[in-house]
């Protein structure tokens, strides 16, 4: 491909410092005082105040230093929601195929009268009440709408290149997204004024005042700058096109004569064959291509604009940038971003511009391909229409935008208005294709080199990966399977993907560079495989786990309930045993001969042959029937059956005394769901059944498992219940049998008693 020489020229900086701003500092043509009255009466200036702007606008006191005018209004939301650091770094270096959607941002600029308008008086009522709102009288109601940010007739170049978001844009293109900054609206509305400066300067040849440079001159210098403070190797090429008539005209290489054709690929959407592409390597090759270009490009005059644009054009600077993974300091990641600045020709009423027959054609290509983009523009706004067919196909002009208007790119629309009321239904218009085009959504994609997407891809994925083998570990303690296993697996996936997507030879040089990357990738892939392959062990293991401790649950609730039966049956035992202390025989007769009668309700210790066997086994008076002090529960919690301690309690079964179960733990059941979930809350456990008891919360006896945090450890924890469980249900088998038959024998001794009274 054929290269144009570019002649280096001297570009100054543009002057930063800010001037005190005026319509007349701005083009110079305002200077009667009883103009600038009229336009104050009918274009509020002093405007309601905004609260502090951050992000991209201005703050109060950086406000009131610019003599108390408020020259915009709004906020970028392109710092916002694209270039917050999360969506930035987590999209850097990757697909950003999970990051949100955002909206298309759009920002108005309200250009100030010319002489010609402020001589006519043709001024149309307007007010800016702020929040990036604009009210327009039309047909003597007000509208009012809203944008991003709301430029008023005030403010300057400097003023919109920093608070439109255009420098995020710039940042991002950087970044590898692909970036656009669209200027529209009716013609002579000051499209070409905002993206470059006056279109006039470009025609004598004469130096550029700098204070005048647009959002074109001012993102070039602000790149380089940027790109002079990274490390890593860069490259940057520009492209200037335009379409004129429905033709695409290399403006870098004018005298070729030939119109360009727009293909389509899959990799590339469409894309403009035999584009000429300039390598720049300072600002200045850049400036010289936008002014190579800028020359070249058609302009007219009419009745509208002296200067007017007759074609769209298109400025796209490709932006390859070698950066370190914030990750990983030996990865180097090369991102592709693209900055396009379209500057479109400007829609006009033919009534208007007292078009000859030449200009009419114009007009009418200008016209139909900008009805293109607004029906472009409607479907994509459209919640309904956004998924269907949307008719880029229609003209060259939405061809080349498809990507920044629906695709994967970040948008910056600049609508431009004049506040002319000669004007106004075209104002009108281009305030609603602003509204339409704010509603539209993209998706941000880094585009990449494929190999280094798949390494990052891979990296993300091992990262992912990491973090679960550590969790399992915690959990398991289980060993990692050796790296070697999977090598040979990996040695042949790897070549297979090589082969892929080398289809053509490599030469020895590509081999050489290009073989760092293959072992990385090739480490990368082993890596991420034995982590998989690790992984799935441990789940595998965790499962079996989990089935174990399921199934010992299940037991574990069985001897539960076991338990509270034999407890039943123990208290039954009781209740007969108190019955049969409860009737006793009638008192004899007092026998003056026999001394002292043979039974008592409470026999003393040690007297009469009956209560000879009782001795010893009644509970002490400060002993509940549970054969514990007073207070006691048992320890997992649960209250024991019977009647609470106090006053006419019946006492303790006697064989608990001569065999108290002593503090058995038995500690509650594990929770059937936190074992299946393999989470053991830390402190909130909860029995089953002392839920359903409505028991109050007792310390989980699974606590103990954070200091022993494998599964391993739980299924133990559990097997050691169930065994103490098992005890438990021993012991009080035998209370119960003992219990029976101390019953037996109470019976035994009351009937033996009945027996010796009669
Ligand atoms: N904000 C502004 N301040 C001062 N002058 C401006 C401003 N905007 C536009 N102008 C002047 O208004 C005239 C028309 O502007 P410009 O050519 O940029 O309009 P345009 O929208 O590009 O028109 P067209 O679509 O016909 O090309 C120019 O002389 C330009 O310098």
């Amino acid at each position: 491909m054929e290269k144009t020489k570019t002649t280096k020229q001297e570009i100054k900086q543009p002057d930063t410092s800010r001037s005190q701003v005026s319509v007349k500092s701005e083009n110079g043509e305002v200077t009667n005082k009883s103009e600038k009255e009229l336009k104050k009466s009918t274009v509020s200036l002093n405007t309601p105040r905004e609260g502090p702007i951050t992000n991209g606008t201005a703050s109060v006191e950086e406000k009131k230093k610019l003599n108390g005018k408020q020259k915009f209004s709004g906020k970028s939301t392109l710092v916002n929601s694209m270039g917050s650091s999360t969506t930035l770094s987590s999209a850097a270096g990757t697909e950003a195929s999970d990051e949100p959607d955002d909206h298309i941002n759009v920002v108005l600029r309200v250009r100030p009268l010319n002489m010609q308008e402020l001589t006519r008086r043709d001024v149309f009522h307007s007010s800016f009440p702020g929040s990036g709102t604009i009210e327009v009288d039309h047909n003597s109601s007000m509208r009012s709408f809203t944008y991003n940010v709301v430029f008023e007739p005030e403010a300057t170049q400097e003023d919109l290149f920093d608070h439109s978001g255009v420098r995020k844009l710039v940042d991002m293109a950087m970044n590898g997204y692909a970036c656009t900054a669209l200027a529209f609206g009716q013609t002579g509305s000051g499209k070409t004024h905002t993206m470059t400066g006056p279109p006039q300067q470009f025609q004598d040849g004469k130096q550029i005042d700098p204070k005048m440079y647009g959002l074109i001159q001012r993102s070039l210098f602000y790149l380089f700058k940027q790109l002079e403070q990274q490390s890593g190797s860069k490259r940057i090429r520009a492209s200037y096109l335009e379409i004129y008539n429905e033709q695409v005209i290399d403006l870098l290489n004018a005298n070729h004569g030939k119109y360009l054709q727009v293909r389509w690929s899959k990799n590339r959407g469409f894309y403009v064959e035999n584009l000429f592409l300039v390598e720049c390597e300072t600002v200045d090759d850049l400036m010289v291509v936008l002014e190579e270009g800028m020359r070249n490009r058609q302009t007219g005059s009419h009745g509208l604009n002296e200067f007017s644009s007759r074609s769209h054009s298109m400025l796209t600077l490709t932006i390859d940038s070698e950066q370190t993974d914030p990750d990983d300091e030996n990865l180097a990641i090369t991102k592709r971003g693209k900055l396009t600045f379209v500057d479109l020709a400007g829609i006009e009423k033919v009534k208007d511009s007292n078009s000859t027959a030449e200009s009419l054609f114009e007009s009418n290509n200008i016209n139909k391909s900008l009805l293109v983009l607004g029906n472009c523009i409607a479907s994509l706004g459209d919640a309904k229409k956004r998924h269907g067919h949307i008719p880029y196909r229609d003209s060259k002009l939405t061809k080349l935008l498809a990507d920044s208007l629906g695709g994967n790119g970040v948008t910056l629309m600049v609508a431009c208005i004049t506040p002319s009321s000669h004007q106004v239904s075209e104002t009108m218009n281009t305030l609603r294709y602003a509204s339409r085009a704010k509603k539209i959504k993209t998706k941000p994609v880094v585009k990449m080199d494929p190999r280094e997407k798949l390494i990052v891809n891979l990296k993300k994925e091992i990262k992912v990966l990491r973090n679960e083998n550590i969790y399992l570990r915690q959990q398991l303690e289980f060993p990692a399977k050796p790296k070697e296993h999977l090598q040979k697996e990996n040695d042949e996936k790897f070549l297979k993907f090589l082969k892929e997507q080398t289809k053509e030879p490599i030469t020895p040089k590509q081999k050489e560079s290009e073989s760092g990357l293959y072992e990385m990738l090739q480490e990368y892939m082993v890596e991420n495989e034995a982590l998989r392959t690790e992984n799935a062990d441990m789940h595998a293991f965790r499962d079996k786990s989990k089935r174990e401790q399921q199934l010992m649950y299940r037991e574990n609730e069985k001897l539960g309930a076991r338990i509270e039966n034999l407890e039943k049956m123990l208290q039954t035992n009781n209740i007969q045993w108190q019955a049969a202390r409860a009737n006793p025989p009638p008192e004899p007769m007092q026998d003056p001969n026999r001394g002292s009668p043979h039974y008592s309700t409470r026999p003393p210790h040690g007297s009469g042959t009956s209560n000879r066997s009782l001795q010893g086994r009644l509970a002490p008076q400060d002993m509940s029937y549970t054969g514990q002090p007073q207070g006691y529960s048992s320890p997992n919690g649960r209250p024991r059956q019977g009647p609470p301690p106090g006053q006419g309690q019946p006492k303790r079964p006697p064989h608990r005394l001569a065999e108290p179960i002593q503090h058995v733990q038995r500690p509650g059941l594990i929770p059937y769901e936190t074992v299946q979930n393999g989470a053991y809350p830390a402190d909130s456990y909860d029995n089953p059944r002392l839920r359903a008891s409505g028991h109050p919360r007792q310390e989980s006896p699974v606590r103990n498992l954070e200091r022993r945090p494998s599964q391993l450890s739980t299924t133990e924890v559990i097997k050691n219940m169930n065994d103490k469980l098992r005890t438990e249900l021993r012991q009080l088998e035998g209370e119960i049998s003992q219990n029976e038959l101390q019953n037996r024998r109470t019976k035994e001794i009351v009937y033996g008693s009945q027996q010796s009274i009669r």
